[in-house]
């Protein structure tokens, strides 16, 4: 309909447009169904009407017909006038047919006039009727009626009218019926406002009301009204549900992580949460109401907040409870729906803890830069008192104290009351440099760290201060700051102040460290006796001098004699003491203008820059040599044992012997090995031989390195006896080298050489592997193969997998283990008894033999072998030498044998010559001997002859 009809003409109700279309509708249909009405009506009544005219005018004429003949005129007249009685006819005339007109006009009725224009259709519709009276075939005249069509109209226009009217009137109790029936069927539509009303004022639960015989549609439409609030308040439930939860959860946060206080727009605290009061040391109660400036002025240069409409941000600081806080503080203005300013919500995050750190890492840096400068200073600078004062500046910097001072430990030892004098001292105590303070025990101890120690009283009174912080550095001292406001330090303090303390500490630790470096470089810090160097550089003066003067000068070279076997069996410690006591001795026997220096190990020298006298050989210096041989041969008393230690000197004379320290010193080895050859415990002045001796030494040392892949090195055997049966009970495999100009040459020239080379080590291994081969080739041959002693080195026993290397030579020669024996010395054992005991322990396991040789002149110690699985001990020839006729070697004799037998030791007798001595042997019931007069060492094609007799011997 709206389409139809535009919808600025309906009215905006829907009762309006409902009534609006429905009048309209009735106008229309009454409009049309009238109209056609009333046409019907009209066309049919102005038939009628013809018609009717027409009967009457019939009737009137039967009527008149005989008054015309008869001329009754006034018959005529009233019958006319009759039928004009209550007839549409304005009048009636008779017109004779002499045209003489009889006419009658219709009485007058007073009628409602009508429209002339209905008048005018009236009578345009009506014509007039004529009526031709005759009798008897005669006309008489014509009776005429004429139609009063303002009549008719009265008459149509009253109908007209009555029925418009009745019309209307049901049409205006339709209308208002019906709008009657629309107010009451759309006033369930009204209430919808009312339930619009009720959800505006709040009341969300309440539902549109239904009127009882409201329309379907509109219930239906109210019940989807209904059901469409009741979902969307579910929905706005949930939603509201949601959003309480999500703002209640915010509040919570925002309640958990910042410190949340609601302001009034006259900046006074009207509410605060728990972290507020938690943060602020604050209750609640006392918060409110104050001003919110109380809580937190602006921390840098920033104006104070003010109550304004808008956000504010920015740092506060205030005096929490529980110390000075610092917060980020935000501001947020809040209004009303109104716009109008309603409260301001202050919101602060504690940053104390971070400003706190910010701040210990800016002072941090700093300390570090200073602790870093100083270092730094530390490094390059030799003057300790710059350094001592820069520190003490540095710790006042640091610390921000208004002064510092390192007070330095001025009395050595624990002695109780210790003595602090202030060394440097940077502010008010920079003026007490040298001053004295008494301090009863530890400097560091007696008062917190924080505190005053009690020895710094006086200067703490005189200066007014009030608190102090101190480090020690090192057993130097004391480094302390102080101030006159009684500021606790706190770790982070110390922690500076220590480092400080540490970067003196080292400080001094290096200057001593390198004193002692400087004096470590021209002294032995052993014996504190000038060093190799040192006593190149006095004999080089002592040259210079005696060149310049023209006398002569000379150096001593003394060595100790089996120092080392002191050194392996006591122990290091043990060689040390020796070695003080012996650069004792040396000092002693020395003249005052004689340099004694230590060389390096057991070898010392002996400076001496004027000798009297034309001869070179100065008795001055031999007697001195004389003096220090005989006070090193004096027994050494280490670790409550009686020790034999001698020297072997070497002199060497300015100019003679050379030009230079360094010849000189040479010369004097030379000499000093020259003493050692010549039995040692003697001294020797260098001559020209003996170089020649040293010379042919170090020729031999080449010579011997190329020895053995030339294959010039062979075995001698020789046997031993055995006393009991009389038989050859073994050899002894002894080392020859077989030079190409010398001829042969005996081991005692060249085995100190292997071993001090290390050469020792191959050739030892071939000399196993030679044994094996040679009994291996006598078994061959059919030959009675005897056990064969092989001697081991020190070196040798230094092996830790030399067990392993036996055996694999032994067992790759395919030789019976039992046929193989090792001697040792005594020495070779006591360099590392616990070493030795385990592989000598391994050889034994493997089957073979062993024993100690040259027994006697060691330690000889038979409860100490003990210790070592030992098969036999071979008695040197020394002891053997003299007998019968010495009572002492022969009780020696006597007395070892019977102990070794006691430890069911064999005993064999070493360097027996002659029967005189088999025969006294044999008397001390001796196992066996060795000896020139049994054979001297045999090459082994010449040992076959005897193992044939030995063999013979065994047959017979
Ligand atoms: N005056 C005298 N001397 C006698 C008599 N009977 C034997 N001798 C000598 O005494 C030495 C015995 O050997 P040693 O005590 O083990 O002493 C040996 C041993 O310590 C060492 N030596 C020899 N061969 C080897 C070897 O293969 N390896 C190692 N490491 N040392 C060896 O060389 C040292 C000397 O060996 P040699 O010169 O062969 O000297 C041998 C031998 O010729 C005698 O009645 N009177």
């Amino acid at each position: 309909m709206t389409g139809l009809l535009p919808t600025s003409l309906l009215p905006r109700s829907l009762a309006g447009r409902v009534f609006a279309v429905f009048s309209l509708t009735m106008v229309v249909f009454l409009g049309t169904g009238m109209g056609l009405f009333y046409r019907y009506q009209f066309l049919q009544h102005v038939d009628e009407t013809q018609d009717a005219a027409l009967t009457l005018v019939e009737v009137a004429a039967q009527n008149i017909e005989d008054s015309v003949v008869i001329g009754d005129y006034d018959t005529v007249q009233r019958t006319l006038g009759k039928m004009l009685f209550q007839s549409p006819f304005k009048s009636a005339a008779f017109i004779d047919v002499a045209g003489g007109t009889l006419r009658v006009q219709a009485p007058k009725v007073e009628r409602a006039p009508a429209p002339a224009w209905l008048s005018r259709l009236i009578a345009s519709k009506l014509y007039e009727v004529n009526r031709v009276a005759s009798v008897g075939g005669r006309d008489y005249g014509v009776i005429r009626l004429d139609f009063d069509a303002d009549k008719i109209a009265a008459q149509l226009w009253a109908l007209v009218i009555e029925t418009a009217t009745f019309a209307l009137i049901a049409f205006a109790v339709g209308l208002a019926l019906m709008r009657t029936l629309l107010k009451r069927w759309l006033a369930s539509l009204g209430r919808l406002h009312s339930f619009e009303n009720d959800v505006a004022a709040g009341r969300v639960t309440a539902e549109a009301a239904l009127h009882a015989d409201a329309p379907t549609e509109i219930e239906e439409a109210i019940r989807a009204v209904n059901r469409s609030a009741a979902s969307l308040r579910v929905q706005f439930g949930q939603r509201i549900d949601s959003l309480t939860n999500s703002l209640m959860q915010h509040k919570s946060a925002v309640d958990q992580a910042a410190i949340v206080c609601e302001v009034d727009t006259q900046g006074r605290i009207i509410g605060v949460n728990e972290l507020f009061e938690r943060s602020s040391g604050f209750a609640r109660q006392e918060a409110l109401g104050r001003e919110l400036l109380d809580f937190g002025r602006p921390a840098g240069s920033d104006a104070p907040w003010q109550p304004s409409t808008g956000v504010w941000n920015g740092e506060v600081v205030f005096d929490g409870r529980a110390g000075r806080l610092q917060w980020y503080r935000t501001i947020v203005p809040i209004f009303d729906a109104g716009g109008t300013l309603e409260r301001y919500l202050c919101i602060d995050i504690d940053i104390t803890e971070r400003k706190e750190f910010e701040r210990a890492i800016v002072e941090n840096a700093k300390r570090q830069t200073l602790i870093a400068e100083l270092g730094r200073k530390a490094l390059a600078m030799n003057d300790l008192d710059e350094l001592f004062q820069d520190a003490a500046q540095a710790a006042a910097q640091g610390l921000g104290a208004p002064c510092a001072a390192l007070f330095e430990n001025t009395q050595s030892g624990n002695a109780p009351g210790r003595q602090l004098m202030v060394r440097s001292g940077a502010g008010r105590l920079s003026q007490t440099i040298g001053l004295q303070l008494g301090c009863a025990g530890d400097p560091l101890s007696g008062a917190p760290a924080s505190g005053l120690r009690p020895w710094f009283a006086p200067l703490a009174a005189m200066h007014g201060l009030r608190s102090g912080l101190d480090a020690g550095v090192g057993a130097f001292g004391v480094l302390g700051a102080y101030t006159d406001n009684g500021r606790r330090f706190d770790d982070d303090d110390a922690v500076f102040l220590r480092g400080i303390a540490n970067i003196l500490g080292t400080a001094i630790e290096r200057q001593e460290a390198r004193k002692r470096l400087t004096w470590l470089a021209q002294y032995d810090s052993l014996t504190n006796l000038p060093n190799r160097r040192q006593l190149g550089t006095c004999l080089e003066d002592a040259i210079a001098q005696a060149g310049r003067d023209g006398h002569r000068a000379a150096v001593m070279f003394i060595d100790l004699d089996r120092f080392k076997n002191v050194n392996d069996m006591l122990g290091h410690g043990a060689g040390d003491q020796l070695l003080v006591q012996a650069a004792a001795r040396l000092e002693a026997c020395a003249r005052t203008d004689n340099v004694v220096a230590r060389l390096g190990g057991d070898e010392f020298a002996v400076v001496l820059p004027w000798l009297e006298g034309e001869q070179k050989e100065s008795p001055a210096a031999a007697e001195l040599a004389g003096r220090i041989v005989e006070a090193l041969a004096q027994p050494f008393h280490l670790q409550g044992q009686q020790l034999f230690v001698s020297a072997s000197i070497g002199i060497a004379v300015y100019p003679e012997d050379g030009s230079s320290a360094g010849q000189l010193l040479k010369s004097a080895d030379t000499a000093m090995y020259g003493a050692k050859n010549n039995g040692r415990n003697t001294w020797q002045f260098y001559s020209a031989a003996l170089h020649e001796n040293a010379a042919q030494r170090i020729q031999l040392e080449s010579q011997l390195r190329l020895a053995l892949e030339r294959g010039e090195f062979l075995l001698h055997y020789q046997p031993k006896l055995d006393l009991a049966g009389g038989s050859i009970s073994g050899f002894e495999a002894l080392l020859r080298w077989q030079h190409p100009q010398r001829g042969l040459v005996p081991p005692l020239e060249f085995i100190s050489i292997l071993e001090d080379t290390g050469l020792i080590l191959p050739v030892g291994e071939w000399v196993i592997g030679e044994v094996c081969r040679q009994l291996g080739a006598w078994a061959a041959a059919g030959l009675p193969v005897p056990p064969v002693a092989i001697n081991l080195s020190a070196r040798q026993l230094q092996q830790a997998d030399l067990a392993e290397l036996i055996e694999r030579i032994v067992v790759g020669a395919g030789v019976d283990p039992g046929l193989l024996e090792f001697e040792l010395t005594e020495s070779m054992l006591m360099v590392n008894p616990e070493a030795a005991v385990a592989i000598l322990s391994r050889i034994k396991a493997l089957g073979m033999r062993l024993s100690v040789d040259d027994f006697g002149t060691g330690y000889s110690s038979l409860a100490y072998l003990k210790r070592f699985p030992l098969d036999a001990l071979k008695i040197d020839r020394t002891f053997v030498r003299d007998l019968p006729d010495d009572p002492d070697d022969a009780a020696i004799t006597k007395a070892v044998i019977r102990l070794a037998h006691s430890l069911s030791l064999k005993v064999v007798a070493e360097g027996v010559e002659n029967i005189a001595q088999l025969r006294e042997l044999e008397q001390y019931d001796c196992d066996e001997i060795q000896g020139y007069y049994v054979s001297r060492p045999l090459p082994a094609a010449d040992c076959v002859a005897l193992l044939e007799r030995a063999e013979q011997a065994l047959a017979a």
